[in-house]
């Protein structure tokens, strides 16, 4: 299975909006939190021989399960969801939303090990993947218009800890036709650890 079954992105996005949280979605949230708690895991430690054979025959089986039921991207449930708790999916660590206004939003996050660069502060891909997807967020609002990041700067300003609280703020500075400027600050307490500005493109029905 190919993840591009669906070429034009409104009707993709509009969709995949329509996600019922059940007790077999909630299980499959729990599932994918147990995922990066083992992401966590699998960074620190340096397992034995016999540690290593194991774990890679169960995740060689996992995997081949998984496989065999493999979907067509618009009928997953990986990267769909929303509300408090964001959406379902692996890329960042988990957002949190507490504020979500149609030109501001506050959210927060917690990173594990997984996502660590080096000497204990987060891997600089990370924060501007963070960025993305909360100024994402903000660019689709409270109306979940569906956008692409057309560019998006990351100014790195001081090490952003991990296993640590951060705030997120993001805000909606302008908006021109299909353009929305959009810009992010990082926070952990009163340090500035990163910011951000992006411009964020509205999609015309029929784009991919
Ligand atoms: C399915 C996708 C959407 C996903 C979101 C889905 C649902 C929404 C619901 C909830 C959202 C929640 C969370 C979102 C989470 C994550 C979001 C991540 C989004 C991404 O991670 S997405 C991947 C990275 N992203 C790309 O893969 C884009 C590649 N790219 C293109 O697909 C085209 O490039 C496009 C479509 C961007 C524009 O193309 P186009 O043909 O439609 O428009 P055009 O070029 O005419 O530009 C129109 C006006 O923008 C100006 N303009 C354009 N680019 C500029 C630049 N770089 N700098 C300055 N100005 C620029 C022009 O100058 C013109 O300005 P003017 O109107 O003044 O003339």
């Amino acid at each position: 299975m190919t993840s591009v079954d669906f070429v034009d992105a409104i009707a993709l996005a509009k969709h995949r909006q329509n996600f019922e949280e059940t007790e077999h979605t909630r299980a499959y949230r729990e599932m994918l939190a147990a995922v990066r708690g083992f992401q966590n895991a699998v960074v620190q430690a340096n397992p034995s021989p016999e540690q290593l054979e194991q774990m890679t025959t169960s995740l060689q089986q996992m995997q081949a399960m998984l496989e065999a039921q493999a979907l067509p991207e618009v009928e997953r449930w990986y990267g769909r969801g929303g509300g408090r708790d964001g959406k379902l999916q692996l890329v960042t660590p988990q957002l949190i939303f507490e504020e979500v206004e149609d030109d501001r939003i506050h959210a927060h996050t917690t990173a594990g090990e997984f996502y660590i660069g080096m000497n204990g502060a987060m891997h600089g891909g990370i924060v501007a993947t963070i960025f993305d997807a909360l100024l994402g967020r903000m660019a689709a609002g409270t109306q979940g218009r569906v956008c692409r990041t057309a560019y998006l700067t990351t100014e790195y300003k001081a090490i952003t800890p991990l296993n640590q609280r951060l705030d997120l703020v993001a805000k909606v500075e302008s908006v021109e036709r299909r353009k929305r400027f959009v810009t992010g600050q990082l926070w952990h307490g009163d340090t500035l650890c990163a910011t951000a500005d992006a411009l964020f493109i509205e999609m015309l029905p029929g784009q991919q």
